[in-house]
């Protein structure tokens, strides 16, 4: 059998970033290691590389995505491998989980240490990340994020974690799979996420945190916004003034979705009481399931730029 190939994408983010010992500061590092690796022990592949930008990940917007998406979409490859940083890799993930139309394994991965802090996890990561794309039971499962020896489907994966190695949590779901010294293993199949067929992404959709005693003041500042997420509290409510606010937004044409400021468990329209969700819902906002806000946020920017306003009850049913 030839040899698998696989591209590496590299975007940048901790995993290419070095410690300078004068400042103390992490920082992005021409001569960084992972970038070189075209050879990985015990895996027979060959490897292409390509570096589109190099930034870290707070600077990472759609414009850096729909690059990715398009340099995978082109590939001859067997699979890809992508290096991002850590703090928007589920971002990423999702956007490119609910865009590509292509079965080939596509695995994102990344580094909570630099290269020269001591316990650097960027390489066993990697090696992960590829022992990964070249497994045939990873064609098909969607989007994967590999962290700490375990596979993540890019829908339920988050950064639970702001340093730790294991900071990457599934919450309800669990992780899909681990890698072992013999490679990748699976134990559940990601349910398959509808692909959008994306245009332009020029649509203006802030996301806001809800909190014990939340005003109207942002809120009301957004009636130019093609639409709203608000991360509400528990099941999906909202104190009266905020959700008097969302109400009008709804009103006047603007979609607003809400998900759960909790960690886990999914958003429902529960409660009648002022602000609750099956008022909220009764006004026609949207309920993101078990989507965090952040991919809330992709998913009805992706609807959108697919043309798809009027079909965004069903998109969110
Ligand atoms: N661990 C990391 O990669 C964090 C870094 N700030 C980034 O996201 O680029």
């Amino acid at each position: 059998m030839s040899k698998k190939h696989i591209l590496f994408i590299h975007t940048g983010g901790t995993i290419s970033m070095k410690k300078r010992e004068e400042t103390g500061g992490v920082e992005p590092d021409d001569g960084n290691p992972i970038a070189n690796v075209i050879e990985i022990p015990g895996v027979d592949a060959v490897y292409t590389v390509k570096e589109p930008f190099q930034i870290p990940s707070p600077h990472m917007t759609v414009n850096e995505m729909m690059a990715l998406k398009k340099l995978i979409e082109q590939t001859e490859a067997d699979g890809v491998v992508v290096t991002h940083g850590t703090d928007t890799m589920e971002e990423t993930a999702y956007f490119l989980d609910l865009t590509l139309s292509i079965d080939i394994p596509v695995v994102i991965t990344g580094a909570m240490r630099s290269s020269n802090e001591i316990g650097a996890d960027g390489l066993s990561n990697l090696i992960a990340a590829v022992k990964t794309a070249v497994s045939d039971q990873s064609a098909d499962k969607g989007v994967l994020v590999v962290m700490n020896e375990t596979i993540h489907s890019a829908q339920y994966v988050t950064k639970a974690h702001s340093s730790d190695l294991n900071a990457f949590q599934s919450f309800d779901a669990g992780p899909v799979g681990v890698i072992t010294k013999t490679g990748a293993h699976f134990f559940s199949t990601p349910s398959a996420s509808e692909t959008f067929v994306i245009g332009s992404m020029d649509f203006t959709i802030p996301l806001l945190k809800s909190y014990a005693g939340m005003d109207d003041v942002l809120l009301n500042q957004l009636s130019h916004c093609d639409g709203v997420v608000i991360e509400a509290l528990g099941q999906g409510n909202l104190p009266p003034a905020a959700a008097q606010s969302a109400i009008r937004l709804i009103e006047s044409g603007v979609p607003v979705v809400i998900a759960s400021r909790c960690v886990s468990g999914i958003v429902q329209p529960v409660y009648s009481y002022e602000g609750g969700g099956l008022t909220l819902k009764e006004a026609g906002a949207l309920f993101a399931d078990g989507l965090n806000g952040q991919k809330a946020r992709l998913k009805l920017l992706t609807a959108l730029s697919s043309g798809r306003k009027e079909e965004l009850p069903y998109i969110f049913a």
